[in-house]
């Protein structure tokens, strides 16, 4: 490993449990900007490399930019968005462009407009190719192949909605989603931003159970490019491989197979609570419990990652100002109370605020689509095989974090095949009032999670699958 990678894992490990997206790019590629930077040099020093008519590369501000990185020659990477003509889904395809050395296919799916934005997106100066997949025949192309499927397709809330209320809409559309990207691309990593998360995550695991616990009999129909037939991933675990032995002990290894099959697709499938993060970050670096820079700037909200743990909605959204990487005063924390409430409040109500001040013009979409950049660009690159990336994401876990809830979010540790293991979340070490706070969202997320998966197996059991 060269120095520059040390550099980076004994950065990874010091700091943040949550990744910050400024450095994405820059910490990826230093190495390839300086031998590129080497290659330039050269070349201005070579006369047979300079004529009067090109201009240099460096006279483009876009190829200045340290963003900048050419595609990875060997092979391209596809992130699929489904709703990308929504609020979200615009600035998020712009986004993840922008990050073309991560991503070289970028295909948006939509019910409308999407061969116009398709069209428009096309012409930024970036080495990714971008498609355009309108309508349900149009789904299973734009999801085959997929690294990671993002997915804000559906109705926002609108003031005085809550997230819930959006559940009679979203549910449907979600569970036609899911059948096909279970169907399709079950390997693919899926990054749910649809609201309510803390019902569609559940409803989605669910459908993904059936489809893929099923996977025998559905084979013998599924076409050549359904992975269905390719199963998602080997199982990972010991107990997965088939036991010999009397036929009770061959059931019990299937079953157990089947549960590491179903664990090993719900480590894929992602509610996607970044905003909270992000919110958590920027709301208390210019709080009070941090205090402003010399030049009167709040801190760099980039500098606290504050994990956020629970779900996305309400009294479920619990930051951890307890777990701050940067210091916080733990004593200031219990003593200014009222402080420390106004502020917990304040991150819980971030979505309401920009809904009433959005006055039905719709919820949050750019400070989301720069979350999900984030979220999307940390998948991509534990899926490369980068160390050390953790992200909060509300997801189904093997054992309950707290008490028998299995949908809870929580920093994860990333890897190729979806989240490894939850990273330094322990209910003990937290203050008594988070305690508490993770006991009430506790009750509110049962119903959620009960909820999603009752509307998957109804739809499920009505539809014979
Ligand atoms: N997880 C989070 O932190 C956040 C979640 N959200 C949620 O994200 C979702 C999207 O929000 P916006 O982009 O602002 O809404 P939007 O209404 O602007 O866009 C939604 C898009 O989904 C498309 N769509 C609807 N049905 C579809 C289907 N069956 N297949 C494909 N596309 C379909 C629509 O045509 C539209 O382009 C909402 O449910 C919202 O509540 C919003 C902000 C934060
Ligand atoms: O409230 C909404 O619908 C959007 C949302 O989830 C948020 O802003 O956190």
């Amino acid at each position: 490993m060269d120095s520059s990678k040390n550099q980076q894992n004994n950065n990874n490990n010091k700091s943040s449990k949550v990744t910050s997206t400024t450095s994405l790019g820059k910490r990826r590629s230093l190495n390839k900007r300086a031998r590129n930077r080497a290659k330039g040099h050269q070349r201005r020093e070579d006369p047979a490399n300079s004529t009067m008519s090109s201009p240099k590369a460096s006279e483009y501000g876009s190829q200045a930019s340290p963003l900048r990185q050419p595609a990875t020659p060997n092979e391209i990477t596809k992130v699929t968005i489904l709703g990308a003509a929504g609020g979200i889904g615009q600035p998020l395809a712009l986004l993840l462009m922008l990050h073309s050395e991560y991503v070289q296919h970028l295909a948006l799916y939509d019910l409308v407009h999407v061969r116009g934005i398709a069209a428009d997106l096309s012409h930024v100066d970036r080495q990714c190719k971008v498609t355009a997949h309108l309508g349900p025949d149009e789904l299973t192309e734009a999801v085959r192949d997929a690294k990671v499927i993002v997915i804000p397709a559906g109705l926002a809330q609108k003031p005085g909605m809550s997230r819930d209320d959006l559940f009679g809409s979203n549910a449907k559309i979600m569970y036609n989603l899911a059948k096909v990207c279970a169907q399709v691309n079950p390997s693919a990593h899926l990054a749910i931003i649809s609201n309510p998360v803390n019902s569609l995550v559940p409803l989605t695991c669910e459908v993904y159970q059936r489809i893929l616990g099923a996977g025998s009999r559905k084979e013998k129909s599924a076409d050549s490019n359904s992975a269905l037939s390719q199963p998602a991933a080997p199982p990972a675990s010991p107990g997965a491989a088939a036991p010999a032995g009397s036929s009770a002990q061959k059931s019990a290894g299937k079953q157990q197979q089947q549960q590491q099959c179903f664990h090993d697709c719900c480590r894929r499938i992602f509610g996607v609570t970044t905003l909270d993060v992000v919110r958590a970050s920027t709301l208390s670096a210019k709080s009070a419990f941090f205090k402003p820079e010399p030049n009167g700037l709040f801190k760099d909200p980039a500098k606290i990652a504050i994990p956020v743990v629970g779900g996305h909605a309400g009294k479920t959204i619990i930051p951890l100002l307890s777990q701050s990487t940067m210091k916080v005063d733990k004593k200031r924390l219990i003593e200014e109370k009222a402080t420390t409430l106004t502020l917990i409040e304040s991150i819980q109500q971030a979505g309401i605020e920009v809904l009433n001040a959005k006055k039905g013009a719709g919820s949050a979409t750019l400070a989301m689509a720069y979350s999900a950049c984030r979220f999307t660009i940390s998948l991509l690159r534990a899926q490369q095989g980068e160390p050390n990336i953790i992200e909060c994401a509300y997801v189904r876990h093997q054992q309950p974090l707290v008490s028998d809830l299995e949908y809870f979010a929580a920093p994860l540790v990333l890897s190729k095949d979806g989240y490894v293991k939850t990273q330094g979340f322990s209910l003990n070490k937290l203050l008594p009032y988070e305690q508490q706070m993770i006991e009430e969202g506790a009750k509110e997320l049962r119903m959620s999670v009960a909820k999603g998966e009752d509307f998957a197996k109804e739809q499920l059991s009505s539809e014979k699958l």
